[in-house]
C-alpha cells in the first residue's frame, strides 16, 4: 500500500493532500450516511492518518455536527499534510485537546485516526491507555484506514489494538485486515476510491 501511494504520488504526481482530502471526503460521506452521528470524537495522531482524522473533523464541523479533537503526540513533529490540516482547522476554530474527555458517554462515534499503515512498533504507554479506554465507551467507533495498534501486514495485535465497528479503508484492503485478528478488530471493512492506483509493478 505504502508502494502504491509512494508510486501515486511521485510518479503519477497526485499530490498527497489531494489524496488526504479525498480519503477524508469519502470517509465522511459514509460516517454520515451510515451512522448519522451527532456527537463525534475524532482522535488523531501526527502522522498523515492523523491528518485523515483533522480533515474528517472539519468535514463533520462544516456539516454542523459537533466534533471533538484529540491530538496525540508532539504536534511540532507532525507531518506536512498534518500541518496544514492543523492550520485549516484553525480557520474554522476548531480547538483541539492533547487528552481524552473524562467522560465519554456523550459521544455517539469514535473515530480512530491514529495510527495507520505507518504503526512500526507496539503501542505502549499513553497511546496504549488512550486506546483501552476508547474501547470501553459505549459510541459505535470507526477506524480510519486500519484499527490503530493492527498490524496492516500481518493482521497481528501490536500491544493494543482499536476495536471498530466499522473501517473505512483507503484504495485497497490492506493483508492485515483479512487475517489473523484482522476480522475481529475491523469490523465491516469498506474500501473507498481515493486516486490511489497501483501499476503492474506493485
Ligand atoms: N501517503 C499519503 O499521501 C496518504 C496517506 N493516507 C493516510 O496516511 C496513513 C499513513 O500515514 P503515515 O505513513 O504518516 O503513518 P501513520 O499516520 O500511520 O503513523 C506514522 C506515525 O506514527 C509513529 N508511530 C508508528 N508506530 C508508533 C507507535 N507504536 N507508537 C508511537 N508512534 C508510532 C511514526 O513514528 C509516525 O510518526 C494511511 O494509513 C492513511 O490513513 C491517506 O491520507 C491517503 C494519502
Ligand atoms: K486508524
Amino acid at each position: 500500500m505504502a508502494a502504491c501511494d509512494q508510486y501515486t504520488i511521485e510518479t503519477i504526481g497526485i499530490p498527497s493532500l489531494v489524496l488526504m482530502e479525498r480519503a477524508a471526503l469519502e470517509t465522511t460521506r459514509l460516517i454520515e450516511q451510515l451512522l448519522t452521528p451527532t456527537q463525534v470524537l475524532v482522535v488523531c495522531g501526527t502522522g498523515n492518518n492523523g491528518g485523515d482524522g483533522l480533515a474528517i473533523a472539519r468535514m463533520l464541523h462544516v456539516h454542523q455536527i459537533s466534533v471533538t479533537v484529540v491530538l496525540l503526540g508532539d504536534q511540532t513533529h507532525a507531518s506536512a499534510q498534518t500541518k496544514k490540516q492543523l492550520q485549516i482547522c484553525d480557520y474554522y476554530q476548531i480547538p483541539f485537546r492533547e487528552e481524552l474527555p473524562e467522560d465519554l458517554a456523550g459521544y455517539d462515534l469514535i473515530v480512530d485516526a491514529i495510527f495507520g499503515i505507518g504503526l512500526s512498533r507496539p503501542i505502549t504507554g499513553a497511546y496504549a491507555q488512550v486506546i483501552q479506554t476508547l474501547n470501553q465507551a459505549q459510541a459505535s467507533k470507526v477506524a480510519v484506514d486500519m484499527p490503530s495498534g493492527l498490524n496492516a501486514n500481518t493482521g497481528a495485535i501490536m500491544g493494543v489494538a482499536f476495536q471498530a465497528d466499522l473501517t473505512i479503508t483507503m484504495a485497497y484492503r490492506k493483508v492485515g485486515q483479512l487475517r489473523n485478528k484482522g476480522p475481529v478488530y475491523c469490523g465491516l471493512t469498506v474500501p473507498v476510491d481515493i486516486g490511489i492506483y497501483r501499476n503492474q509493478s506493485i
